[in-house]
């Protein structure tokens, strides 16, 4: 493999028979963070879902080089999206091997990440008693263990604390260094100091 890059060219995105954005165009490679930002309903969150493969796209190409080709470009990201889909009757630590092992050695264990996202000593807990910003953070973590090189992530300071936002920025950094690309969807700022932007405009009624 390569060094990994996403092309978005042309991108129009439909929803409910309403086009949603059109004539989108960005370009992120390997180390590189794209912050995306515009108003309510603009369609970022749509964006991410159409990268990660969830959506179709109506019309415009997304091109991946350097990756697996044997792989679409969703199977190779991470979509971090507003649902943080725990199953709250397992303990924390249950959660999380449960992701360890489908996501296959990571060379990190479910312990050392929950650890890095604050959350190590609630392990024992269910998840049904953890906080809104816990269960983020839990949510986090399942980042650490699935190794994929694309990060989508939308809103992902949402219910963090500042310590939380400021462990997320590690493992941003850490993502892009080890040659990962991120494109986040964010109303505020990251904690991340370089970053690329796209500005979606007002939802388009077609
Ligand atoms: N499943 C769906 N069916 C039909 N329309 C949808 C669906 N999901 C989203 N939409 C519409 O697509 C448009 C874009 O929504 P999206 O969630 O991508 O916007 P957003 O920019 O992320 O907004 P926000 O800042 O409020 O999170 C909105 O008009 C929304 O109503």
């Amino acid at each position: 493999m390569g060094d990994l890059a996403i092309e978005g060219r042309g991108l129009v995105c439909d929803r409910g028979g309403r086009r949603v954005f059109a004539g989108v165009d960005f370009d992120v490679a390997a180390g590189e963070a794209l912050v995306v930002t515009g108003p309510n309903g603009a369609g970022k969150s749509s964006l991410l879902r159409t990268i990660a493969g969830l959506i179709e796209l109506a019309g415009g190409t997304l091109e991946l080089t350097g990756g697996d080709p044997e792989l679409s470009l969703g199977a190779h990201c991470h979509y971090f999206g507003h649902e943080n889909a725990l199953k709250t009757q397992l303990t924390v630590r249950e959660n999380l091997e449960f992701w360890h092992r489908y996501y296959g050695d990571c060379g990190v264990s479910v312990l050392e990440a929950l650890d890095r996202v604050g959350i190590g000593h609630l392990d024992h807990l269910p998840a049904a008693v953890l906080s809104a910003g816990q269960r983020r953070r839990l949510a986090l973590a399942r980042l650490v263990v699935s190794h994929r090189p694309v990060w989508l992530l939308d809103e992902p300071t949402a219910a963090l604390d500042v310590a939380s936002e400021a462990r997320l920025g590690e493992l941003m950094a850490a993502h892009l260094l080890a040659d990962g690309l991120i494109i986040a969807v964010t109303h505020g700022a990251l904690p991340l100091a370089e970053t690329k932007s796209l500005k979606l405009g007002e939802a388009r009624v077609a």
